[in-house]
């Protein structure tokens, strides 16, 4: 293989396909939903059955996946579980009724849960301190790009073919994907294609306490102090990605009274807005770093208190009266939480050494998805009396006590705040 330079971004890359297919494979079923509920004669009830044994292998599987690849390695672990959750999509399409959708789904929230893990271990292997907030976004664009990607595709799929024809094209793509990550992937340490001066950019750049090869051990990370610094602003955060995504077309359709034709023209449009939020959110802590000499630690909580504050915005979603203005609201949400959200997932690699980063990332996703979960059902359960505004207004202040966890409970070691302080250009 010859030489490629930056190569790691190219990585990222390959990285953010992979989460694109993961979240293609997620939402094909919500797209397709409506036609295939009716063919296996499948009720609403029965429908948030099967949504919520995804749910729930997600969230369980997260540490056990970012374990998983701790142990075993990226490229062998990623590839396993590409493959798993590809060919549970495919056999959707042999599903007959709605309990063996149900373990479908299941199995393959398990399988889908490496996503986030196997993005913030490559994110810590491939990138020096400074890039990883970059890189934590680039690969967390991917979720949104999927979610935008999945209606075009699996209605062109149905109305060319059939449902169960959606299903076997988006798991296939899954199997593309692995096979050009078995292709290509290789850890820093053994691709053939790095440079040697890429590869002491990307050694001498990351943190050296944070480089040694200990095994992860749960209760260890459980214990400190660090992991509940970022887990718990994830569990305060998480809820509003579920709402955009599982409430948000619901509320237009019954509160904005929009029909479907609206909805399909701008409900996506919270997702571009999030892509943006993932990018932006990793370049302003370089940014904050490198004019002021403030620690990373430090600047990553300044860009997740930003992202907080503009959380503020989508609080006020009940409130506005024009339907457009509220949409205009939602998409701020989406961009502030993607912005908040990647950094502090990005902190999985600041805080915790490489060889634990994918089963941090993984417990701190089960926090964050319960908390999306306990949320959901909320709304679930409340939104016929109460409706939908003090659940925006929530959201908007959740992200602020969030953010006075993360300024709280995270503990920089004083050596590499005093190093940045000393040294402010070494940060960039
Ligand atoms: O809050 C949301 C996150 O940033 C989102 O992009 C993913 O982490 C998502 O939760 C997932 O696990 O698929």
């Amino acid at each position: 293989m010859p030489k490629i330079r930056h190569l790691r971004w190219w990585i990222i890359g390959l990285v953010c396909l992979g989460t694109i297919t993961n979240y293609l494979a997620r939402s094909t079923l919500g797209v397709a939903a409506p036609t295939l509920l009716k063919e296996l004669d499948i009720s609403t009830q029965q429908y948030s059955w099967i949504l919520g044994a995804f749910q729930a292998g997600y969230t369980i599987a997260q540490p056990i996946c970012g374990y998983v690849l701790d142990v075993i390695g990226l490229k062998i672990g990623f590839a396993l579980f590409a493959v798993a959750w590809s060919v549970l999509t495919m056999a959707h399409g042999l599903a007959g009724s709605w309990v063996s959708m149900a373990w479908l789904r299941g199995l393959m929230g398990m399988a889908e849960a490496t996503a986030i893990p196997a993005g913030m271990k490559t994110t810590a292997e491939w990138f020096p301190a400074k890039e990883r907030g970059l890189a934590g976004g680039l690969f967390n664009a991917g979720t949104s790009v999927g979610a935008m990607l999945a209606p075009p595709l699996v209605v062109w799929a149905i109305l060319n073919y059939n449902w169960q024809a959606a299903f076997l094209i988006t798991g296939a793509l899954g199997l593309v994907w692995t096979v050009l990550w078995l292709w290509f992937y290789q850890g820093p340490d053994k691709h053939p294609a790095l440079t040697d001066e890429e590869r002491t950019l990307i050694t001498s750049g990351q943190e050296t306490h944070l480089q040694t090869g200990a095994k992860p051990s749960l209760k260890q990370i459980l214990r400190q102090r660090n992991f509940w610094g970022i887990a718990l602003p994830r569990f305060l955060a998480d809820p509003a990605w579920g709402t955009f995504t599982f409430w948000v077309p619901l509320y237009l359709a019954s509160v904005r009274h929009w029909d479907l034709k609206q909805i399909a023209m701008f409900a996506w449009l919270p997702f571009l807005a999030a892509d943006f939020g993932c990018i932006v959110g990793g370049p302003v802590a370089s940014f904050l770093q490198r004019t002021t000499g403030m620690s990373l630690i430090n600047a990553r909580r300044c860009a997740f208190t930003m992202g907080a504050v503009l959380m503020l915005a989508p609080a006020f979603i009940g409130f506005a009266d024009s339907a457009y203005t509220a949409m205009a609201l939602i998409c701020v949400g989406g961009f502030a939480h993607q912005m908040l959200s990647t950094t502090v997932i990005t902190m999985a690699s600041d805080l915790f050494r490489r060889s634990e980063v994918g089963t941090v990332a993984g417990l701190a996703g089960t926090c964050g998805w319960t908390g999306q979960l306990i949320f959901s059902l909320m709304i679930g359960a409340l939104v016929s009396t109460i409706g939908y505004n003090p659940f925006f207004v929530c959201l908007g202040l959740l992200d602020l006590v969030g953010a006075v966890l993360l300024w709280t409970l995270v503990r920089e070691r004083k050596e590499d705040a005093a190093a940045a302080a000393a040294t402010p250009q070494a940060a960039h």
